[in-house]
C-alpha cells in the first residue's frame, strides 16, 4: 500500500533555550549543514554557537511562537491535514530535525499498512542541506527501521509550473490593491562552498554572475541557479519590469562568504535608492517559519523603515493555501496512480 511522507526542517519543541539547544545541537551538528570534519564541527558548534545562540535564538522565538506552538510545525500540520483530506492515500508528517520526526512519520505511515512511500521533502530549490540531507535522513531511518519499505521521492520543484504558477498568484492577491514599488525575492542563503560541492560537473559554479544563467546538468543540484530560476519564471508570469524586482540571500551564519547578494544590505540599499514601498517574498521556503516572521517581516521591516522606506509588505508563504494543496494533491495521486499502473 502507497502513503506520503511530507518533510519539513522542524522546530524546537517551545521557546525554552534548553529546547532551543537541543534543536540547534541536532541541527548544526548535520555534517550536510556545518559540514566540517567531526571534530571541528564538534568544537565549533558545541564549543562556541551553542553557549550563546539559544539563548538568542529562544528570544527570536518567542517573538513569532504561537498558542498552538511553532509557526513552521502548525502550519505544516495544516498542510498535510488538507492533503491528507484531498488524496486517496494516507499522509504523514516527519521534521529532519526535533519532532515530529522522519522516524515517526514513517511509523504512523507504516502502522496504516504503507510500504511503498513517497518522500516530498517541503523545499522548493535543492541544497545539500536541505533537501540532500531529508533524503539521506529517511533512507537512513528506512534501513534501520523499515527495511521493507521501498521509496520514492519528488525532485525539487522550483521550475515545476504547477508551483510557479500557485506561488505567483499568492503573490498577485496579497499585493493586490497594495501600492509597492519593488518586490523583493529573498531566499535563505548557502554557503559558497555549498554551491561548489553540489556541482556534478565539478567546473560549473563559479558563483561568477554568469554560470547560474549558463545552462548546465549542475542546475539539478545548484541551489542558486534554482532560486534564480523561480525568481525569472515568477516575474514573467506576473509580467513585473525587470527594474521593478530583485533576488537575495537572508540568514548568514558564521564567516565564510555565503552567496550574495544579501538580504539585509538589499532592503537597505533600496530605500537609500529611494523606494518607498517594498513587498518581499520569501519562497525558499514553503512554509512561514522564523526565518519570515521575524528575519523578514520583523528585522527586515525595521531596517527598512529605518533606512527611508515607508511601507513594507512581507508575503506570506504558500503554507496551506487551497490552490498549493491542491497541487500537491495531484502530484502525489499522478504517482500512486503511475506506480499502481506500472506494478
Ligand atoms: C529553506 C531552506 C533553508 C536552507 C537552505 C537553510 C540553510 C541553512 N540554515 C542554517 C542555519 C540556521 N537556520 C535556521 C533556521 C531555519 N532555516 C530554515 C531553512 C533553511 N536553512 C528554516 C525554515 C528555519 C526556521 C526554523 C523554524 O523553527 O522556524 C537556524 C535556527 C534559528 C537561528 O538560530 O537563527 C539556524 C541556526 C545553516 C547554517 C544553513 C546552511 C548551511
Ligand atoms: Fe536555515
Ligand atoms: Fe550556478
Amino acid at each position: 500500500m502507497k502513503g506520503v511522507l511530507l518533510i519539513n526542517l522542524g522546530s524546537p519543541d517551545s521557546t525554552n533555550p534548553k529546547d532551543v539547544k537541543r534543536y540547534l545541537d541536532e541541527f548544526l551538528m548535520d555534517e550536510r549543514v556545518i559540514d566540517k570534519p567531526y571534530l571541528l564541527r564538534a568544537f565549533i558548534v558545541k564549543g562556541i554557537i551553542l553557549n550563546t545562540r539559544p539563548k538568542k535564538s529562544a528570544a527570536a522565538y518567542k517573538k513569532i511562537w504561537w498558542d498552538e506552538g511553532s509557526p513552521l510545525i502548525v502550519l505544516s500540520e495544516r498542510l498535510k491535514r488538507k492533503v491528507d483530506d484531498l488524496t486517496h492515500v494516507p499522509v504523514a508528517l516527519g521534521m529532519r530535525y526535533g519532532n515530529p520526526s522522519i522516524k515517526a512519520g514513517l511509523q504512523e505511515l507504516a502502522d496504516q499498512g504503507v510500504d511503498e512511500v513517497l518522500i516530498v521533502p517541503l523545499y522548493p530549490q535543492f541544497a545539500m542541506s536541505t533537501t540532500e540531507t531529508v533524503l539521506v535522513k529517511a533512507e537512513e531511518e528506512r534501513k534501520k527501521h523499515f527495511p521493507e519499505m521501498k521509496f520514492t521521492n519528488i525532485p525539487a520543484f522550483y521550475n515545476h509550473p504547477d508551483y510557479v504558477r500557485v506561488l505567483a498568484a499568492s503573490i498577485k492577491d496579497e499585493l493586490e490593491g497594495k501600492e509597492w514599488d519593488h518586490l523583493l525575492f529573498s531566499y535563505h542563503g548557502v554557503p559558497e562552498r555549498h554551491i561548489r560541492k553540489s556541482d556534478i560537473t565539478n567546473s560549473h559554479c563559479k558563483i561568477d554572475g554568469v554560470c547560474c544563467q549558463t545552462n548546465s546538468p549542475a542546475h539539478q543540484y545548484c541551489y542558486r541557479h534554482q532560486c534564480f530560476e523561480t525568481t525569472k519564471q515568477v516575474v514573467e508570469l506576473l509580467g513585473i519590469d525587470n527594474s521593478k524586482y530583485s533576488t537575495s540571500f537572508q540568514s548568514r551564519l558564521g564567516r565564510d562568504p555565503w552567496i550574495q547578494p544579501y538580504t539585509d544590505a538589499t532592503i537597505e540599499s533600496l530605500a537609500e535608492k529611494g523606494i518607498k514601498n517594498l513587498a518581499v517574498v520569501t519562497p525558499a521556503f514553503v512554509s512561514d517559519c522564523l526565518e519570515t516572521l521575524e528575519e523578514i517581516a520583523m528585522e527586515g521591516k525595521e531596517d527598512f523603515i529605518a533606512a527611508g522606506g515607508e511601507q513594507f509588505y512581507a508575503v506570506p508563504c504558500l503554507n496551506d493555501n487551497d490552490e498549493w494543496v491542491k497541487v500537491l494533491s495531484r502530484w502525489v495521486d499522478e504517482w500512486a496512480i503511475t506506480e499502481t499502473a506500472n506494478a
